[in-house]
């Protein structure tokens, strides 16, 4: 089947479709018994994601499962700190952590062996495409510089990103530099992405809601930009979604300013603010994960009402956020069969 077909291309290429295509965001991960099982087996979280064979078989076990309309390459956005050799580990029960970076860190970066380190990774999408079946869409992804530059400075997540927003107003210039170069080094790691197979690519910018509207637009649509208008210019017709979440009214002209296809939408996005994005291109989302946790009338309400605001236009079905690890899987059967308009 040619790309062109693949439903999540057409929206992407502005075209409504209905009913809507749907994936989901962290689809692969541990609601699901068969990830925590091969979880087991991997090893570290690392291990899984740099080992092909593991990390092939997570990507494709929702979509044997639910049959979503993309599979998402399984990886994490640190991989690019990882590969800038800060010494990412993921241990049990603490999130991420990494040697927290400083000005002089930031001047000494050093991007040398930095696609090699990704080779696996890249290796996992050239089986995927293989593996998948011909009509399901195949993302790659990465995470916007703002959001990846939030975890390098703290050297592990937080809750409002206190360390990243002070070394910013403190050192603008140092900080600049930091995201130029997580940008140029994510637009080179997108393109091997979709040379190796990848539809399209979405960019997570999961912390741009704790920026003002001046540091949104230098932190996070400037970067953006920037990596879309350079693989853009690498790969004419590439695809890109942008998701930046928590932005709230700032994502007005977030599509135009930043060249993306498609924008993101978190489940704070007001339906008929999403209606107005919606007018001037396609939109991804937004429903609340606690939904699909709750399930019964909650899941279905919330579906309906974003099926009935956005459905008439160019729409991709999606959570506002990643799927939680307290989600049932049967919900998520539930929510499958009720966007794609099944009877049970
Ligand atoms: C901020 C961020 C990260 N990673 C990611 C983001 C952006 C999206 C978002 O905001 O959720 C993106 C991501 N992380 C993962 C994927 C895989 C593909 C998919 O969506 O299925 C994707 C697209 C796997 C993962 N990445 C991680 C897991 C859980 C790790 C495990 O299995 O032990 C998975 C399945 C770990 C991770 N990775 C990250 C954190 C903060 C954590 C720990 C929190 C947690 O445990 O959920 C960084």
């Amino acid at each position: 089947m040619s790309g062109s077909e693949r439903k999540i291309l057409e929206v992407l290429n502005g075209r409504t479709v209905t009913p809507p295509p749907i994936w989901l965001m962290r689809q692969a991960g541990r609601y699901l018994p068969e990830y925590r099982k091969t979880r087991a087996e991997a090893g570290s979280f690392l291990d899984l994601c740099y080992t092909p064979d593991f990390a092939v078989e997570v990507t494709l076990q929702p979509i044997r499962r639910y049959g979503f309309d993309a599979a998402i390459l399984f990886s994490d956005i640190l991989v690019i700190p990882d590969a800038l050799k800060r010494n990412v580990r993921f241990t049990e029960g603490h999130g991420p952590q990494m040697d927290p970076i400083d000005a002089d860190g930031i001047r000494n970066l050093a991007a040398d062996g930095f696609m090699a380190h990704l080779e696996p990774v890249i290796e996992t999408v050239r089986r995927l495409r293989r593996e998948l079946p011909g009509e399901t869409t195949l993302l790659g992804f990465c995470g916007a510089p703002w959001t990846v530059a939030t975890y390098m400075i703290a050297g592990h997540g937080t809750p409002d990103q206190a360390p990243a927003r002070l070394f910013a107003y403190r050192d603008p210039e140092a900080f600049d530099h930091l995201l130029d170069l997580l940008a140029d080094m994510s637009a080179t790691y997108l393109v091997a992405q979709i040379d190796a197979g990848a539809d399209a690519v979405q960019i997570f910018d999961s912390w741009a809601g704790v920026l003002g509207e001046e540091e949104f637009d230098r932190y996070c649509t400037r970067p953006m930009a920037r990596i879309i208008a350079s693989v853009k210019a690498q790969r004419p017709g590439a695809r890109v979604i942008a998701f930046a979440k928590g932005a709230g009214l700032l994502l007005k002209d977030y599509r135009q300013k930043t060249g993306a296809d498609a924008i993101g939408l978190d489940w704070t996005v007001p339906l008929s603010f999403a209606a107005e994005l919606q007018k001037d291109g396609p939109v991804q989302g937004n429903l609340d994960p606690m939904r699909v946790v709750a399930g019964g009338r909650a899941l279905e309400e919330g579906i309906d009402r974003i099926l009935d605001k956005l459905g008439h236009g160019p729409l991709i079905f999606n959570l506002g956020h990643g799927i939680t690890p307290q989600a049932d899987p049967e919900n998520v059967t539930a929510l499958v069969r009720r966007v794609r308009g099944m009877k049970d």
